[in-house]
C-alpha cells in the first residue's frame, strides 16, 4: 500500500471544544491539529470518551467548533455561513458510519443515486456512477437488492459507495467495520483501502481496532484533548 499524497484536502488547526455538563466544563478538544492529504488514510484511536466522534463532526463540518480552523478542499470553512457550510459538505465531504444507515425501502443503487440528485446530478449519469461505484465495491450484482437483502458487510460496501457518490475530496468513518464479524471487517477494510486509494479522497477513520489502525497510512491518537502521534 503506497500513498503518493499531494495537497491537503483536510487541515485541522488548533480546534477547541467544550461541553457543559452539569456544573463543570469539560474541555474535550484542547488545540487539535490535523492534516490529511489526498489519497492517504489516518487512523483516529483514543479511548472511549476521548474526544474522536466530537472531533469527526468538526472535521466532517457537522458541528462547529469552538475556537481553530478548519480548512477542507483547500476552502477555509470557519467563517462560513450554515448555507454555504452545507453545500461545501455535500459536495467535499463523505460520511461512513458504524451502522449503514441506508434507506430500507430503497435499492442498493438508488442509495447511491440519492445523494447525487439532491446535489443536482441528472438521473442517467447518477445511475451510471451508483453502477460503477457499486461495481467498484464489488457489489456489481446486487443493484436491485435493498437493504435487508444484503448481508452486513454488503450493506456496508453500499454505505461506502454512497459516501462517495459525489466525488468527496475527504472521507470521514466512525468505526466502519465495528458492526461486522472478523473476516467480513477484513474485506470491507480492505476495498475501503482500495477505493480511497483509487479516488484519491482523503480518510479520516476513527476505530478502537488497533490492528487496523496499524495498517493505515499513518495513526493519530487522541490524548487530553490534542492529537499525538502524527
Ligand atoms: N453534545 C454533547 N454534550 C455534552 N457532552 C458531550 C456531547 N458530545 C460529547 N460529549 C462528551 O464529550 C466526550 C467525548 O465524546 P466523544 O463521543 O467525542 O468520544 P469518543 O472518543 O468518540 O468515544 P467512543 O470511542 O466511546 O465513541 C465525552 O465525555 C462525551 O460525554
Amino acid at each position: 500500500m503506497t500513498a503518493a499524497p499531494t495537497a491537503d484536502v483536510l487541515r485541522l488547526e488548533g480546534i477547541r471544544r467544550s461541553f457543559q455538563q452539569g456544573e463543570t466544563r469539560l474541555d474535550v478538544l484542547r488545540g487539535a491539529d490535523l492534516s490529511i492529504a489526498a489519497g492517504e488514510i489516518v487512523a483516529l484511536v483514543g479511548p472511549s470518551g476521548a474526544g474522536k466522534s466530537t472531533l469527526l463532526h468538526i472535521a466532517g463540518l457537522l458541528e462547529r467548533p469552538d475556537g481553530g480552523t478548519i480548512t477542507v478542499a483547500g476552502q477555509r470553512c470557519d467563517g462560513l455561513g450554515d448555507g454555504p457550510r452545507t453545500a461545501l459538505r455535500r459536495s467535499a465531504i463523505g460520511f461512513v458510519y458504524q451502522f449503514h444507515h441506508l434507506l430500507p425501502e430503497f435499492s442498493a443503487i438508488e442509495n447511491v443515486v440519492l445523494p447525487q440528485m439532491i446535489a443536482g446530478a441528472a438521473r442517467p449519469a447518477a445511475r451510471q456512477r451508483g453502477r460503477d461505484l457499486l461495481a467498484r465495491v464489488g457489489l456489481a450484482a446486487r443493484l436491485d437488492h435493498r437493504p435487508a437483502q444484503l448481508s452486513g458487510g454488503e450493506q456496508q460496501r453500499v454505505a461506502i459507495a454512497r459516501a462517495l457518490a459525489n466525488a468527496p475530496k475527504v472521507l470521514i468513518a466512525d468505526e466502519p467495520t465495528g458492526n461486522l464479524d472478523h473476516s467480513t471487517a477484513e474485506a470491507v477494510f480492505e476495498m475501503l483501502v482500495e477505493v480511497v486509494r483509487s479516488t484519491r479522497v482523503g480518510a479520516l477513520i476513527a476505530t478502537h481496532n488497533l490492528d487496523l489502525a496499524s495498517r493505515m497510512d499513518r495513526v493519530v491518537e487522541m490524548r487530553d484533548g490534542v492529537l499525538v502521534g502524527q
